[in-house]
Parts: structure tokens; sequence; C-alpha cells
């Protein structure tokens, strides 16, 4: 595409865009008086004016229903789970069976790990990116000295070579296949947190695949950013949160797949609970777990029907604009902002994108290395009403999401960067 820095070429943008108007589905934080420009999506999506509609239901139906909603009244709780599985599981390219919400993150990739983190005899190790969202790495780090493992033998992290910021596909699958018969998991992110790289899950699963391993991916920064094909790719299993780009609210609820070929398998080893139980003779409250087929047979708890109602307002959206119509937008916005960092920073070294700069290698997210005072520079674009976030030591990410932003903010964007870095 052949980009222009004018705000007369964003606006023209906007006017072609067919998602545009999505935007005025959405609360946007104040800043000075004024909207802010909100490119945060990568941490905490923002709130879709109908969660509240969606809040108020529920929350009428346990004012004048209380216990009886579970079973009563339009849309019972017992069942409301299953309002969600359908758009959910386009949202990650899977079957409805092979996907479940519940509980949170961290939680359902520590119920994941124990049903496919088996390590047996030799095979025992577990490969992953190095320097992945620290939550992640605790949870592996625990599981395996849950195994009497020494973390530091069992997990293999992946780090790029010297002088790149990324790790290069083709490393990764010589890794695994160097590891062989050791390796009893492949479990990265789908897009790292902080580099904003998409890793190439299928190459990577058919490689795990090949030398007998289980794999895994958290999809935290990928679910509703990038177009996802977890059942065509074979993925084992995989987890991910819905408060980012999936705009469901601080500490809202997640998301588990399980591939149907060991969702059916009723002996896989899981720590049960019984919303799991075979749903015709759970209130039988009889000893013995039967798990459900499917993803549901993972569910521990009766479901967060407050976060569950939040989801749902979005995932509505989600279905309304289509993953890949979000996706075809994406690239041109994700490319416009790339196009006018480097247009702003020319002839200037202080900053360096560490974002790939293949557009199939990233999604929405774009992270700025900034090599000196970088904290001074993220206060500056705070102060203008530019909502970003700063990861230590020295990153600021940057993500406009197709959803609600727009080619004029980037704009924007740009040019309160620019006056930033004459000064910087
Ligand atoms: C990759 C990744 N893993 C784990 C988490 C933690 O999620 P939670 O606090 O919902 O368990 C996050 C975000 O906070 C994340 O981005
Ligand atoms: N859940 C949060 C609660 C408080 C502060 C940040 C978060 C994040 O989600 C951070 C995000 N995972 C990140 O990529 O940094």
């Amino acid at each position: 595409m052949n980009y222009q820095n004018t705000l007369a070429f964003a606006q023209e943008q906007d006017k072609q865009d067919p998602l545009y108007h999505f935007r005025e589905r959405f609360h946007y934080p104040q800043v000075n008086g004024r909207d802010a420009i909100y490119f945060c999506g990568n941490s905490l999506g923002i709130q879709p004016k109908s969660a509240q509609m969606y809040i108020d239901n529920e929350m009428y139906k346990w004012a004048n229903l209380a216990v009886e909603g579970h079973f009563k009244g339009k849309e019972p709780w017992f069942n409301y789970h299953e309002l969600l599985a359908p758009a959910a599981a386009r949202v990650v390219g899977a079957k409805e069976s092979e996907v479940v919400i519940m509980n949170q993150l961290t939680v359902n990739l520590h119920l994941m790990l124990v049903s496919f983190y088996r390590p047996e005899g030799r095979r025992f190790k577990i490969i992953t990116e190095g320097g992945a969202f620290p939550s992640d790495q605790y949870a592996l780090e625990s599981q395996t000295k849950f195994h009497g493992f020494n973390p530091d033998e069992a997990i293999v992290e992946l780090f790029p070579r010297e002088g790149e910021q990324t790790l290069r596909t083709e490393d990764i699958l010589a890794s695994i296949k160097a590891h062989g018969e050791e390796l009893a998991l492949v479990m990265m992110g789908g897009i790292n947190y902080y580099t904003g790289q998409v890793f190439d899950m299928e190459a990577i699963t058919k490689a795990g695949h090949e030398v007998g391993a289980v794999v895994g991916f958290d999809l935290a920064h990928a679910a509703g950013n990038v177009p996802l094909k977890m059942h065509d790719w074979n993925v084992d299993f995989a987890v991910w949160c819905t408060y980012k780009y999936l705009n469901s609210g601080p500490g809202g609820t997640s998301g588990v797949f399980v591939h149907e070929r060991h969702g059916n398998n009723p002996d896989l080893p899981r720590f049960a609970g019984w919303w799991g139980h075979d749903a015709q003779a759970r209130f039988k409250m009889k000893k013995g777990f039967i798990p459900m087929q499917g993803a549901e047979g993972w569910q521990l708890s009766n479901g967060q029907i407050i976060p569950f109602a939040m989801h749902r307002a979005s995932l509505e959206m989600f279905d309304e604009a289509g993953m890949e119509n979000l996706r075809s937008k994406s690239e041109k916005l994700t490319g416009y902002l790339e196009y006018l960092i480097d247009d702003v920073h020319a002839g200037k070294d202080v900053m360096e994108m560490i974002t790939p700069r293949d557009p199939q290698a990233r999604g929405c997210q774009i992270s700025i290395l900034v090599k000196k005072d970088a904290r001074v520079l993220f206060n500056k674009l705070m102060e203008a009403g530019i909502i970003v976030d700063y990861r230590e030591p020295n990153v600021i990410r940057v993500a406009p999401t197709p959803l609600y932003n727009s080619f004029e903010e980037v704009y924007r964007f740009s040019e309160i960067l620019h006056e930033c870095l004459q000064a910087h």
C-alpha cells in the first residue's frame, strides 16, 4: 500500500473503512477532557457500550429469580457458557465442542498442563520462548517442580540469535527436532507479549508432533488479534484471556481449546470438578466423575455469569465484524503506524522497532525499544492523551486495534510522537 504522511490520507482511509462504524459502540477513556487515543488493547481492551445491558440482564435475573435463574427464564445460567462457545470457536478456529469459556488464563494454563504435560522416562522437557509472559514462566516452572524435576533442566527457553530481536522459525523447528525423544511438550505464546511476534503455530505443531511431543499455545495476545486455526493446525490445546483484544473486562473470563481427539478421551488425566461432570447426571450428586464430552469436561466450577455476560457483548461484535475483515484492516492500520514511525524517526537514532517488519509475523502491536529515557518518552505520550504501555526495561508497546481504532488516530499519534522526538 502507498501510505502518505498527511491527515487527508488518513481521513480518506477511514472513509473507506467498512469497520469504521464499530468505533461508536465503545466507551473511550478521557484524558484532559477529551477521548484518549487508546492503543492499549494488548493489555486491556476498552468497554463495549453493550456490556452494560448484558450485565443488567443478569442482575435483573438475579434480583427477580435468584436461585431459579440457574434453570428458569431466558438463557438460564446452567447453560450460559454454551452461549459463548460458537463465537469463541470462530475467533480461535475451532469446533464448538473444542472450546469452553471458564476461569482465568493462568488457572486454565495449569489445568491444561495437568492433562498435557505428562513427562515419562527420558521425555520430560518443555520447549518455550525465552522471555514469555512471567505468569506462563511461573506456571511451567511450578509444573516441572510438581513432577519432581529441576526447571533449569526441564525447561528449554529459546532466544533470538545474537543481534536479532525475534526468533526465527527455522531455529524453533531445529530445536524441537534436536530435543526429539526428550521433548514432552512445546508450550509457547501464539504471539509474544513483548515483541509482538506471531509464531508459526502450524509449523511448530507439526514439528512437535513429529518428535512425539504435545503442543499447546497461550493465545492471550493472539485471540481477537490474528485469525487462528487451532483445529486445522492440529494444536493439542490452547488457552487465552478475553480482556485484551476481546474487550471483555478487567479480570475477565478465559478460553480453553482442547482438540477433539483429546476432548473425547475420558482416560486423559485431569483435575475434575462438578461442572465438568456429565450435565445430565450433575445434579444426581453421585460419586464417580464422568467427564462431559469435549472441552466442557474440563470445567470445574459453575459459570461466572457476570464476566460471561461481558464476554458475550464483545463476541457479538467479533461475529458481526468477522476475523478476516478485522485482519485485513489490521494489516493496513499497523502498516500505516510502521510507515509513520519510520517517517518521523528518519535521520534519528532514538528508537528501534523490535516487532517483525513482515506483516505475517505480527498482529496489531508494534513494540518500540527506546534507546534512552524510555520512561520520559512514554510519560510525554500519555500526557498528550495517547494511551500506550511501557514494559521494563525500555519498550513502549503501541497497538492500534482494527475494531475501534482509526487511521486518523494513528496519524495523530505520529504527530505527537514527532513533537516528543524533537526534544528527546
Ligand atoms: C501471555 C500471558 N499469559 C498470562 C497472563 C496472565 O493472565 P491472568 O492474569 O488472566 O492469569 C497474561 C496477561 O496478563 C498474558 O499476556
Ligand atoms: N491483566 C493485567 C492486569 C494488570 C496489568 C496488566 C495486565 C495485563 O494483562 C498485562 C498484559 N498481559 C501484558 O501483555 O503485559
